[in-house]
């Protein structure tokens, strides 16, 4: 029985903002998996609590974490989860950072979604997976396919794979710069605000990445990179040649 799985970080190759719907922002995105980035979840047969236990090392409480609110959601369906999870634990070992644009919180949902579906043999398709782990977190659908690359839209429940050759990411994450996803959005739509067209959109969804990053500037690959500086000068102090910036920041990547 699988007790464990891997919860990868993506960057976004690119990253264009097409509509307004209500407070958010229907994208247009390319989104890589980071084969080499991962936290590690696992469920272990070892808990002193009798309730909900979340071992690992996250920026805040249990009621804020995405794991735990997927766990919730799950519950719903499945209540026969709530009495295996006061046996078992469920234990993080954290490598991606968080506020990085990373899509952290994000992955370790769909993760958690994925790791339970086949432990409590759910068979529950992908798409009510992605269903269910969307309410927490907007990159959820995404990583609950499994693509290594995908085109991801709407406001990043529509996702339809890229099949391209693998790419090596590397990436850089500046330690004393939290990007607030929400901030960041905020302020693009207050100062920065422009919608990419049908036509631009469409070229750019069929092209590959690393085509793509040979056409494109940072600041043209990326709509929330303006706004992201705006709020976080320091940001500027990390922009390197050729480098590129994942979702609302802070992170930095470059294809080696
Ligand atoms: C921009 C991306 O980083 C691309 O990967 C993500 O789609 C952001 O996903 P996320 O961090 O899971 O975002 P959420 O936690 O759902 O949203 C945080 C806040 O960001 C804003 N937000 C987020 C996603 C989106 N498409 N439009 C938005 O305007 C909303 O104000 C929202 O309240
Ligand atoms: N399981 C989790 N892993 C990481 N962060 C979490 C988790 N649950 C809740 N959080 C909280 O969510 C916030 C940011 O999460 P996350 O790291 O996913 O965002 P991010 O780097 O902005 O990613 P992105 O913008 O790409 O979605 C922080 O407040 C963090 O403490």
């Amino acid at each position: 029985m699988q007790v464990s799985i891997k919860s990868y970080a993506k960057v976004n190759i690119f990253l264009k903002i097409a509509k307004k719907r209500d407070n958010y922002h229907e994208i247009v995105s390319r989104f890589v998996r980071v084969k080499n980035l991962y936290d590690t979840i696992s469920f272990i047969p070892n808990n002193e609590t009798n309730e909900f236990n979340l071992i690992g090392d996250f920026g805040c409480k249990l009621e804020d974490n995405t794991i735990y609110k997927a766990f919730l959601q799950l519950r719903k369906y499945c209540p026969k989860i709530d009495a295996f999870f006061r046996v078992y634990s469920i234990k993080v070992e954290k490598n991606i950072p968080e506020f990085a644009g990373l899509g952290g919180g994000s992955s370790n949902v769909a993760a958690f979604l994925i790791l339970a579906n086949k432990h409590f043999n759910l068979y529950y398709k992908k798409e009510k997976l992605a269903k269910i782990g969307a309410k927490i977190g907007a990159d959820v659908p995404f990583f609950v396919y499994e693509y290594d690359s995908a085109n991801v839209t709407g406001v990043g429940e529509i996702v339809q794979e890229f099949k391209e050759e693998p790419l090596n990411i590397e990436l850089i994450t500046p330690k004393d710069i939290k990007c607030h996803t929400g901030n960041v959005f905020n302020c693009f739509r207050n100062e920065f605000y422009k919608e990419i067209s049908k036509e631009k959109s469409d070229e750019l969804l069929s092209m590959k990445s690393s085509e793509i990053l040979n056409k494109l500037s940072i600041e043209e690959a990326n709509d929330l990179y303006l706004p992201a500086v705006k709020l976080y000068p320091k940001l500027k102090e990390y922009a390197m040649q050729d480098w590129f910036f994942s979702g609302s920041g802070s992170s930095f990547f470059k294809v080696i």
